[in-house]
């Protein structure tokens, strides 16, 4: 049987400490490292992340948006820095926070998630603004293929509250979101076991899950917390938002951590520390 994602990313936690480091490549990052902004210094500086990441974190999540700005041969690093992380034996979620309805979502779903994928992710952000529903294609395949989901539900921005705080009712949209993954996840919480059906809930939204009434612990859902860092997440911070859900929380960091480099030895110090902080934390 197919180990799942919520097994997968539990053991990678314990072993590395509940971090996500981001690839991100900015162009004022990557000439901050004395890099070309172009194709040959977004290579190295992704490989260089790869280089200090690999088997030293639990999550890696590269930011499909900076590579595709480099267009096809962009996708190309992409596909190379996925392929050499999965052979190094570290989870990655890709954040391209793809949403769409019916084939199309399939067709995403299979790119990504699929068993026959070309550069397949661990686990795949996912945008529920076409409907929870809408993204069920993603949400059965990363079932079957151990994989993973992580659905925006209270991001890190100011902007989405304007929709995620909008009320259905008595329920809020995210409040609706955190319900449909908790169904999703109902299984592996019978087991004590985090699901695959993962939320994105930022390490900036304070008070808000609380005050909206989700119970962000009862959705068995392991937590992508970007903002931590560079946004001003810090662990007071997560503590407010996620209290007794702290253990399904996996603190996201890109520019905090890479602004450590170029050298990959500054890099591996910027990881642990933020690895060591957060294992306190979460306990
Ligand atoms: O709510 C969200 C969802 C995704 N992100 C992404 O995370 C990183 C944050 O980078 P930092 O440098 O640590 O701020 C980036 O790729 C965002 O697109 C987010 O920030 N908030």
């Amino acid at each position: 049987m197919t180990e799942t994602f919520g097994t997968r990313l539990t053991a990678a936690m314990r072993l590395h400490g509940p971090l996500c480091a981001g690839i991100d490549p900015h162009q004022s990052l990557v000439e901050s490292w004395g890099l070309t902004y172009d194709l040959a210094g977004l290579e190295r500086f992704a490989l260089t992340c790869v280089e200090a990441f690999a088997g030293r974190v639990a999550v890696v999540k590269p930011q499909s948006a900076f590579f595709e700005v480099f267009g096809s041969r962009g996708v190309a690093v992409l596909e190379r820095v996925l392929g050499e992380l999965r052979e190094a034996g570290t989870l990655t979620i890709l954040d391209a926070k793809r949403g769409d309805i019916g084939s199309t979502m399939s067709a995403y779903a299979q790119a990504y998630l699929g068993s026959e994928a070309p550069a397949p992710a661990d686990a795949l952000t996912v945008s529920p603004f076409l409907g929870y529903e809408a993204l069920r294609p993603a949400i059965d395949l990363a079932r079957g293929t151990g994989r993973g989901v992580f659905v925006l539900a209270l991001t890190s921005n100011a902007e989405g509250q304007s929709v995620q705080h909008a009320r259905l009712g008595k329920e809020s949209v995210a409040g609706a979101i955190v319900g449909g993954a908790a169904v999703d996840n109902a299984e592996a919480a019978s087991r004590g076991e985090l699901g695959h059906v993962g939320l994105v809930v930022g390490a900036t939204v304070g008070r808000a899950a609380a005050e909206l009434g989700i119970d962000l612990a009862a959705s068995a859902a392991p937590i992508l917390a970007p903002g931590f860092g560079a946004q001003g997440g810090d662990i007071a911070a997560l503590e407010q938002t996620f209290g007794s859900a702290r253990r399904q929380v996996l603190a996201s960091s890109s520019r905090d951590i890479l602004s450590a480099g170029p050298e990959p030895h500054r890099l591996v110090d910027a990881v642990a520390r933020s690895a060591e902080v957060l294992s306190e934390w979460a306990g």
